[in-house]
């Protein structure tokens, strides 16, 4: 996914979700009482969902801000567009690495992340990450992506498609890792626990996000489709067209009202978002809780 200028002007769904769930996290969230917040945003694209809608929640005496994403070209847009920003700062950093890079480890008092997570497939090492990001006296994550999405299946449709197969043979490195989960919560909340994280609260949430007229629907597909970057220039408007065929067999498109002047075509996409806040326990607890087999009466924190 690399078109930072267009996925930033066509991610109306990634935009809505964020900003609303946000909304009901901003006094969740564990600022900090002296105010010097530090925050690094996984999957952080062109910056403005970040931008518009997380920074402003910081307190203003905030320490740092980081957005990251494994794309250098987003990196480098996030970059250009916000440099006027003060502690504010775009790096690239792929979440699901073996190893993470020491000049990230235990810096941050927040992990943020919208729509990325289902980019990975190998969540236990991106919950891995994300617990040695926090620093080690506590901090919290808010996590926010797709456990399924009619895209995958539009995906799969197309793969079988002679025209495009080749192009598509590994399709399912680009599905989300949950999507074909029976219990995507469950699940999540498993790897949490392997991670190292104690206080959780996993949602699963469905929603159903309309996609008025055609135009909007393929450029919001052009935005974030991995696969059109593959195909010739000449053949994507006819992928397009494809996805758009295959959308309307699955009977997502909402048929125009008849008597309605200049009505658009409306596509309906049912999804369901995963929304996961954790709290990583603070080292001491931890030492605490280590301890608790050579003391017998311990007094006060258990
Ligand atoms: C759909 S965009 C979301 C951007 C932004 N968070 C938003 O909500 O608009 C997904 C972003 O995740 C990035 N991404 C995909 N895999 C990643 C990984 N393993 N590590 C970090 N970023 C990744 C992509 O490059 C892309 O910029
Ligand atoms: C009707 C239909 C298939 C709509 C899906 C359209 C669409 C652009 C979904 C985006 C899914 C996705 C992977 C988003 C992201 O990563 O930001």
């Amino acid at each position: 996914m690399n078109l930072a200028s267009l996925y930033q002007r066509a991610n109306e769904v990634q935009r809505h979700d964020a900003k609303l769930i946000l909304s009901e996290y901003a006094s969740i969230l564990q600022w900090r009482s002296d105010g010097q917040d530090s925050l690094l945003d996984v999957g952080s694209g062109p910056g403005n969902v970040l931008m518009d809608f997380v920074h402003p929640l910081l307190p203003k005496s905030f320490e740092q801000l980081v957005g990251t994403d494994v794309s250098m070209q987003m990196v480098r847009y996030a970059n250009k567009c916000y440099e006027r920003y003060a502690r504010t700062q775009f790096q690239v950093l792929d979440i699901g690495c073996e190893e993470l890079p020491e000049q990230f480890k235990g810096r941050f008092d927040h992990v943020t992340s919208f729509y990325c997570l289902h980019w990975v497939q190998n969540l236990r090492a991106a919950l891995r990450n994300i617990y040695n990001l926090l620093r080690g006296e506590g901090g919290d994550t808010l996590l926010v992506f797709l456990a399924t999405n009619p895209i995958y299946e539009v995906y799969k449709v197309l793969q079988s498609d002679v025209k495009w197969a080749s192009y598509m043979q590994d399709v399912d490195q680009f599905i989300s890792p949950l999507h074909y989960s029976t219990d995507p919560v469950k699940q999540f909340e498993e790897l949490l626990n392997e991670a190292g994280f104690v206080y959780k609260n996993v949602e699963l949430r469905s929603e159903v996000f309309v996609y008025e007229g055609v135009q909007t629907l393929k450029d919001n597909v052009k935005a974030i489709c991995p696969f059109l970057e593959r195909i010739p220039m000449s053949q994507h408007e006819e992928f397009l067209n494809d996805f758009v065929d295959i959308v309307i067999s699955m009977n997502l498109k909402q048929d125009a009202k008849s008597n309605a002047e200049h009505s658009q075509e409306r596509f309906i996409s049912p999804y369901k978002l995963i929304v996961a806040y954790a709290r990583k326990s603070p080292d001491y607890l931890q030492h605490v809780f280590s301890d608790l087999g050579s003391v017998k009466n311990v007094k006060g924190v258990m």
